[in-house]
């Protein structure tokens, strides 16, 4: 190695990401993308490999964004495990890399980039997605993803009451304690989401916990989890009845069970609204499906760079 690549730890890309930073500059990727010229965006299919024995998978994620000069990968390992154990859900690393040369310039913590930047992406389409005057917010989940997106859900929106369900009720108690805002935890996701305007997902689950009839017509879902191609959150009436989009129609062909096993058709992707390309029907009942993408990860690792050479 020619250069020894920088390293950035977890504290400090905490400290160096900022959501609003990333809104700005993940809109501007991901309508890039959505036009599909090479001359602009590379990202291929990430590569998954299964780690079987440990109920894990392992995640490489290459992207080049060709105008900004930016190349990077992050790996992401992700694992289903038993309540309560002591090992992470998530772990990732970007590498970014110098483009003309090859070296990678930095090493960082992938984990807190992939919690905000999926989170960003996530208000994204709430931004373009959610009704007119949406009100009350659903979560389900209480892990990392629902952390992330209860903090930039109530920055970027004002939502009247944020609802919160977890399989473990104490769960759902530790996360109303740990943020700043009120929430109410709710018994059962029948009772969170009936009513809800915008309704998270960012469980761990294999079967789906979301059921179309609960859903208020004209509702905007965001499905963070289930990014294999046999898990599943949301239903098949959910999926059928609401207006799909996603972020990479290659990856939601391949990778999401919610697409692949309810048949739906996807309507555009998110980078297409974005754009202008395809419209936003937030009158609809929407679902966003989000299965992240490269780029996403290569634009957070350039800003929590050059926010790290700045204050050098
Ligand atoms: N779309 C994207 O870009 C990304 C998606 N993800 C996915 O988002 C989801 C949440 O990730 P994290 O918050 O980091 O995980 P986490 O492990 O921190 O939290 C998972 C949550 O799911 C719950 N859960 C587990 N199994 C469940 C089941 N069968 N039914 C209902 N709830 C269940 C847990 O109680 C916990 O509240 C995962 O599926 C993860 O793979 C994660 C990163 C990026
Ligand atoms: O984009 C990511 O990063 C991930 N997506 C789905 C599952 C784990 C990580």
């Amino acid at each position: 190695m020619a250069e020894i690549p920088v390293l950035i730890s977890r504290d400090e890309v905490k400290g160096l990401l900022k959501y609003s930073d990333l809104v700005s500059h993940l809109e501007v990727a991901l309508a890039k993308f959505s036009k599909r010229n090479a001359e602009e965006v590379i990202q291929p299919l990430r590569t998954i490999l299964p780690l079987e024995r440990y109920n894990g998978f392992l995640g490489v994620m290459p992207a080049y964004m060709v105008q900004e000069n930016i190349l990077a990968t992050k790996m992401v390992s992700f694992y289903q495990r038993d309540e309560g154990s002591d090992f992470p859900a998530h772990q990732a690393t970007v590498l970014l890399l110098d483009p003309q040369r090859g070296n990678v310039t930095a090493v960082m913590d992938g984990t807190v980039i992939t919690e905000k930047r999926t989170a960003a992406v996530s208000a994204i389409s709430t931004k373009f997605l959610r009704p007119p005057h949406a009100e009350v917010l659903c979560i389900l989940g209480s892990g990392s993803q629902a952390l992330s997106h209860y903090e930039i859900l109530t920055q970027m929106f004002s939502f009247k009451e944020i609802r919160l369900w977890s399989r473990r009720k104490e769960k759902a108690k530790m996360f109303s304690s740990k943020v700043k805002g009120p929430v109410t935890v709710c018994s059962s996701v029948k009772n969170a989401a009936e009513g809800a305007d915008v309704i998270i997902t960012v469980t761990m689950a294999k079967e789906p916990v979301l059921q179309g009839q609960w859903v208020k017509p004209g509702a905007h879902i965001v499905a963070v989890g289930a990014c294999r191609p046999d898990w599943r959150e949301l239903d098949d009436d959910l999926m059928r009845e609401a207006v799909v989009y996603v972020d990479s129609r290659e990856a939601a062909s391949s990778e999401s069970g919610d697409v692949i096993l309810s048949g739906a058709v996807v309507f555009a992707e998110l980078g297409e609204v974005i754009n202008g390309s395809k419209p936003a029907h937030s009158e609809r009942t929407t679902v966003f499906k989000s299965l992240g993408m490269g780029i996403q990860d290569a634009v957070s690792a350039k800003l929590v760079f050059d926010q790290w050479k700045s204050q050098q």
